[in-house]
């Protein structure tokens, strides 16, 4: 039997198996069953050139192959997905802790500046390098035993940071963390993507980040509750990380692995198995050997030899998609979402919060609002696509960006002066206070503004040096001891008394709303479907690399650069930054809902923009990509056989 025809029994076969399942299933519901049934019936049986010659015919069967899939996904898929999720958890929550455990240590363990940058930075560095590694051992391991790595690895770092006797041994802890961050960072996507039904897909990975940013909020209440233990409270925010690590390896004991890896494996029996078992009843040959024909297919069309990595660099379509990848992840990172939530507790206590502790609370707030509408991201992934959702965060980002720069520049332009000058007596020549107004003083990391308030003006007011050990008070004068200041004297580390405060609060709100939803989530969803299978595990290494990167230039740099910029400065460049990624996103991010994984690749098959594409130019890209996942290429307006 040639290749054609039996391609054609089998999808005849299948199809009409799944639509005599769905028939049985919908038997009573006359309306449902008129449109969905036959559309599919008819499409099969008028077999794949047919079935390529109208767009609508396609929809149709997109939508009848949706419809049937969500009548029957059964809850094991979301089992799978919250258990791998508990990776996006552990990955905000190691990222989320360490600035209030850092508040407890540097006191405890007396730490320089230098060392809490180090401590910080190493576990985000080591990501990115362990992320990059993790695209190596996915494809020679599986996914499975990727997170079931990454999960043991965050147990071990969890023990050694909260018994860390020293703070040599607190590095060895975050370095370990940070390796199992870059793996789970990069695996639990794809195998969420790789064990999801299509019209699922983009929600159940999107859930990842949604654990992401619960993880972020947990860590904040956490940091918020332990911060009244004056020893030792650190070991508890650090050493609870475990108690997800754990769970997650346990859960993943029993969880299969990805049937698609399985397959690519030459391991067809277990794949067929693992398939069944994640799709319930449906049947599952039509999923199975869509996925063994684009395996082959992907051999014979990028069989060349070498690396991974090279095969994809030489390889149009998967470089493209590396660019779109990386690209995506990139410009999250430059929108500066680490910067203003790191920066949120001092943007909520410019705004009048003084008190320290409460705005170490507040900061949950923040934390939460990025949660919140992290999960209206979950809500409108696969309502308005993944494309629209991206560039309208982006163009969001952007605006909110710029209006936190204006009320940064206002604060600025109206400055207080500093109208005490006094001496201090260890080091009369101090930089501090020779400042006029407090904008330099405040863009000196050495230095804090000292001042008095009444409801209409800031008066008696110096630049002095800041405590080190706790910037929470000056390191001598008025403002050196906050539990004896005088009512009404207030010292202010990091920014200056403003009345435009309540623009930058508007500002991060909005920064937050409009983030969350895409910018947050969508470049690691997309990182997850652009690649074919064999390119997959590298291509999401090199992206979360990129992301892990990204994070840690943008976090170091932002202090250097608002010195060098001031505040409205940098937050004008990172509008500007988020300008170009809206135009590289509307350039080149095509739309990928609903559509199979093997589908996808086509989309990248002919141009790096399938963006401003006309109705009939997605037209044709539906009819191509049908074809391909159909073993048929179109010539001219005739499709003929491979084979
Ligand atoms: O998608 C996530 C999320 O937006 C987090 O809030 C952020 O901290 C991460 O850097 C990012 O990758």
């Amino acid at each position: 039997m040639s290749r054609k025809s039996s391609d054609n029994d089998y999808t005849l076969r299948s199809m009409s198996n799944l639509m005599g399942e769905r028939r049985k299933k919908v038997s009573d519901d006359g309306e449902r069953s008129l449109i969905k049934a036959p559309s599919n019936a008819s499409i099969s049986s008028l077999g794949p050139a047919a079935a390529t010659s109208t767009t609508s015919a396609g929809d149709l069967e997109r939508a009848a192959r949706k419809q049937f899939q969500q009548d029957v996904t059964p809850a094991f898929v979301y089992v799978l997905a919250v258990f791998s999720a508990l990776g996006g958890f552990l990955f905000g929550y190691d990222t989320g802790v360490v600035s209030g455990a850092m508040l407890l240590l540097k006191r405890e363990m007396n730490l320089s500046a230098l060392w809490q940058e180090v401590l910080v930075s190493s576990t985000v560095g080591a990501a990115a390098l362990s992320a990059l590694a993790g695209g190596f051992l996915n494809g020679l391991f599986g996914r499975r035993v990727c997170i079931l790595l990454a999960s043991f690895i965050f147990s071990v770092g969890g023990i050694v940071l909260s018994t860390a006797p020293n703070k040599e041994v607190l590095l060895v802890g975050r370095i370990i963390v940070g390796l199992g961050l870059g793996i789970a960072s990069m695996t639990v996507p794809v195998y969420i993507a790789e064990s999801s039904p299509p019209h699922l897909r983009g929600q159940l990975v999107t859930v990842n980040t949604l654990f992401i940013t619960g993880g972020q909020f947990i860590a904040s209440l956490v940091d918020g509750a332990f911060s009244y233990l004056r020893h030792d409270g650190w070991r508890c925010m650090l050493g609870l990380s475990v108690v997800p690590a754990a769970l997650q390896f346990v859960g993943f004991l029993f969880l299969p692995e990805s049937p698609r890896w399985l397959i690519q494996k030459g391991l067809t029996q277990k794949a067929r198995r693992v398939l069944s078992q994640i799709r319930g009843n449906q049947n599952i040959d039509e999923e199975y050997d869509s996925i063994k024909s684009s395996i082959e297919e992907e051999e014979k069309d990028c069989g060349g030899g070498g690396p991974v990595i090279w095969r994809m660099l030489t390889y149009p379509p998967a470089r493209r998609a590396l660019i779109v990848g990386c690209g995506l992840q990139m410009f999250q990172q430059l929108s500066g979402i680490n910067t203003v939530m790191y920066y949120s507790a001092t943007i909520l206590q410019m705004s009048g919060v003084r008190d320290d502790k409460l705005a170490i609370w507040l900061a949950s707030v923040t934390a939460f609002t990025n949660f919140l509408f992290t999960l209206v991201g979950v809500w409108l992934v696969e309502r308005v696509g993944r494309r629209k959702l991206t560039l309208g965060s982006i163009i969001g980002t952007g605006l909110s960006l710029t209006l936190l720069a204006i009320g940064f520049l206002l604060s600025a332009q109206h400055t207080p002066p500093v109208t005490l000058h006094p001496t201090d007596p260890a080091a009369p020549n101090s930089t501090c206070t020779q400042y006029g107004s407090c904008e330099p003083c405040m863009l000196d990391p050495t230095c804090g503004f000292c001042y008095r308030e009444n409801s209409t003006s800031v008066f008696d007011s110096s630049c002095v040096p800041v405590n080190q050990a706790f910037t929470g008070e000056a390191a001598w004068g008025r403002c050196s001891n906050t539990t004896q200041m005088r009512a009404g004297t207030y010292w202010a580390y990091n920014y200056c008394p403003t009345s435009y405060s309540w623009i930058v609060l508007l500002g991060l709100i909005l920064y937050l709303a409009f983030f969350a939803p895409g910018m947050g989530p969508m470049p690691w969803t997309v990182n997850s479907e652009i690649y074919p299978l064999w390119a997959r595990s590298t291509g999401n290494a090199c992206s979360a690399g990129v992301n892990w990167t990204f994070n840690v230039l943008v976090s170091l740099t932002f202090l250097h650069v608002a010195q060098f910029l001031t505040y409205y400065g940098a937050f004008f460049l990172y509008s500007s930054l988020a300008l170009l990624g809206f135009l590289f996103i509307f350039g080149c991010l095509p739309e990928t809902k609903s559509r199979r994984l093997e589908e996808i690749e086509a989309l990248f098959e002919n141009q790096l923009c399938s963006c401003g594409a006309s109705d009939s130019d997605e037209g044709r890209q539906i009819e191509y990509i049908r074809v391909k996942g159909s073993n048929y290429h179109l010539s001219d307006n005739d499709a003929s056989d491979v084979e």
